[in-house]
């Protein structure tokens, strides 16, 4: 089944379509980035007195073979480091690049990579030369383990980076990178998949290893899991293809202003038998901007939904479906990630003349733009979502 969606905005500053024009210097900033390297750890013994204890991890839990029959399980079809004795969920994506899972402790390092075996694995096959790439919001570690050669670019799981996330990234990867050939980049989320992926496949689109986004994802893939499945979300996706269009196009990001006027579905997500509420929230920055239910009659198979008071969106926009049966909780049905910047499709007359029959105006703006995205649902009987948006 197919699910069309038409999202008209209206008042646009700026579009991407008049591309170089609208070059404005770069102006991202670095969200919640911490970056320490190069000091010694200040706690606990120094780095020689823990060899003694890395020697010691042989006997502990965390590398006992019992354990890795269950590692392997939560790995899924992630494809494992096994070499030297090492059973790792890591992966070399490039020789200096490294896709691994959460490094963890106590209980956690019984199911995960432990921590410990991490630091074991890059001190022996790239002692002083290793740094870490943490994106986890929801978690961290002790950084001492690594001699602090931790950055921190955190995003939420299932989600994509922030837009201007994702430059400083790729700028201190390659800083990284270019200032010894013996230097590895070992990027980690929880899983090493999904978020690992989409900013090692930035990064090299931004070392230029590749020039496209399917490209990059495509080595990507391959390189990190069996099923070739390796980062799958769209939204995830689409992010790298934004960054593929600020390289390709040589742009540089720069917020554009967009407002919400019309939301169009078409077909309606078939639940409750085709009846009962559906909720939609759009958020930014990870503020609810704009929430509204609407009650879906049976029989109803598309619907227009006008915003009132237009809604002023600006860069990374989240937008959720719930289903919200009557006396019962809501449930989310899918969600999506667009950039306000990236908006850039042609509208067909074929397309604004269904929004303006809908609405009963005369539409006169001939330059709306659109966005195709596809997401699958929540509700595994709904299937992949097909969705456009409309903006004029
Ligand atoms: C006997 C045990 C058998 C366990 C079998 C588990 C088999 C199993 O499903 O393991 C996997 C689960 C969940 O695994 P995780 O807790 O690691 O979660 C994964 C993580 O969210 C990935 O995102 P990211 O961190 O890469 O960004 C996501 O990839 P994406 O965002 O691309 O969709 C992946 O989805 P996926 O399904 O691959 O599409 C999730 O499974 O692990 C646990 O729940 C921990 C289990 C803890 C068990 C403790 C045992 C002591």
């Amino acid at each position: 089944m197919l699910f069309f969606m038409g999202v008209c905005l209206s008042c646009r500053k700026s579009r991407l379509s008049s591309e170089k024009s609208e070059q404005i210097s770069a102006s991202a900033t670095p969200l919640h980035v911490s970056v320490e390297e190069q000091e010694e750890p200040k706690l606990g013994p120094s780095f020689e007195d823990q060899d003694s204890g890395y020697t010691r991890m042989a006997n502990t839990i965390s590398n006992m073979r019992m354990t890795n029959p269950i590692k392997e399980m939560v790995s899924k079809r992630r494809i494992r480091l096994k070499q030297d004795g090492f059973n790792l969920d890591l992966t070399y994506i490039m020789d200096n690049v490294i896709a691994m899972g959460f490094p963890a402790e106590k209980l956690e390092g019984v199911y995960r990579n432990h921590i410990d075996d991490v630091v074991k694995f890059l001190e022996e096959k790239h002692k002083d030369h290793y740094k870490i790439y943490n994106l986890c919001s929801e978690r961290k570690y002790d950084i001492n383990k690594f001699r602090k050669m931790v950055a921190t670019y955190p995003f939420d799981d299932h989600n994509p980076p922030k837009i201007e996330l994702i430059k400083p990234f790729c700028a201190d990867v390659h800083e990284w990178l270019s200032k010894d050939k013996r230097n590895v980049a070992a990027v980690h989320c929880k899983a090493g998949k999904g978020r690992t992926g989409v900013m090692i496949c930035c990064y090299l689109l931004h070392g230029k290893y590749f020039s496209t986004a399917d490209e990059a994802l495509k080595h990507y893939d391959g390189m990190r899991t069996r099923d070739k499945k390796g980062v799958t979300i769209p939204s995830q996706k689409r992010y790298v293809g934004y960054y593929a269009t600020l390289i390709q196009k040589n742009l540089n990001y720069t917020p554009v202003t967009l407002l919400l006027k019309e939301i169009h579905l078409e077909p309606l997500p078939a639940c409750n038998g085709g009846q009962g509420c559906l909720q939609f929230v759009v958020s930014q920055s990870s503020t609810k901007v704009h929430s509204q239910v609407y009650e879906v009659k049976k029989g109803t198979t598309s619907m227009l939904i006008r915003i009132d008071r237009y809604v002023p969106l600006q860069g990374d926009i989240k937008v959720e479906f719930f289903n919200k049966p009557k006396l019962m909780r809501k449930e989310k049905l899918f969600q999506f990630w667009f950039n306000t910047f990236f908006v850039t499709e042609e509208v067909s007359p074929a397309e604004l003349g269904t929004s303006d029959k809908a609405s009963g105006s005369k539409v006169t703006d001939r330059s709306a733009r659109a966005i195709s995205c596809a997401e699958p649902s929540r509700v595994p009987a709904l299937g992949m979502k097909q969705t456009r948006f409309v903006f004029c």
